[in-house]
């Protein structure tokens, strides 16, 4: 019983998986006895193992590829417009969403237009890149608009870090930014990240911007 419940629970690894998803395990493995149940597993996972293995891991490439990342919604308000707010618990170290757009080179994200939405970042081999999600839905999403791209700015009350991993993704091997949960988040909490800009970013510019 013991192994078998190591076994899945270090299958999903860095994100909570549903009941369906632990029984789709269970019945893949084909065990007979000694089998915890899907309620058990859940109840006992907590966010495990490096996060690069998360890399690996069917389940986040699945997440990423179809956008069904559960636990989250958007709501909107005057002031600070689309907000994604939590909708179960996160603990720190899991998965939570990613930031999902198109890869160009940071020279190219700075010249295809000035709005927010773009994500500069390092790749694995130091080469300044940025995610360019300007676009509120994806080839291959049509139906869905990514939650990533709707995260608000904060500094000192930020729950989740980011940051580039390598994985593979539809076949292909691809930078992707995931959003790692960085404290406990609580139904209702808004989901913030901090956007590594200053006041001071953009000749000043913020200094224009009340919400910052
Ligand atoms: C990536 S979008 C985030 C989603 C955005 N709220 C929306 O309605 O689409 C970035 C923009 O959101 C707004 N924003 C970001 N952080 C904010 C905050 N802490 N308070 C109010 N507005 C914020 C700013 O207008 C910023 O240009």
């Amino acid at each position: 019983m013991k192994l078998h419940l190591e076994h899945v629970l270090s299958h999903f690894g860095r994100r909570r998986p549903n009941e369906s998803r632990v029984n789709a395990r269970i019945e893949s493995k084909g065990w007979k006895n000694n089998v915890p149940s899907a309620a058990r597993i859940i109840t006992k996972w907590k966010p495990s193992g490096p996060i690069e293995i998360a890399m690996d891991s069917e389940h986040i490439e699945q997440l990423i590829y179809s956008q069904r990342w559960q636990g989250l919604t958007v709501m909107s308000t005057l002031e600070q417009g689309k907000r994604v707010i939590a909708t179960r618990d996160f603990q720190p170290g899991e998965v939570v969403c990613d930031y999902h757009g198109r890869v160009v080179t940071a020279k190219e994200g700075r010249t295809i237009h000035k709005t927010t939405r773009l994500l500069f970042y390092k790749n694995c081999k130091g080469i300044s890149m940025c995610i360019d999600a300007h676009l509120p839905k994806r080839d291959c999403h049509l139906e869905k608009e990514t939650f990533g791209r709707l995260i608000n700015h904060s500094r000192n009350h930020l729950n989740l870090r980011h940051r580039a991993y390598r994985m593979n993704y539809n076949g292909e091997v691809k930078d992707v930014i995931l959003f790692i949960a960085s404290k406990s988040i609580s139904v209702n909490d808004e989901l913030l990240f901090d956007y590594s800009v200053q006041r001071k970013s953009f000749n000043g510019e913020c200094l224009k911007l009340c919400w910052f």
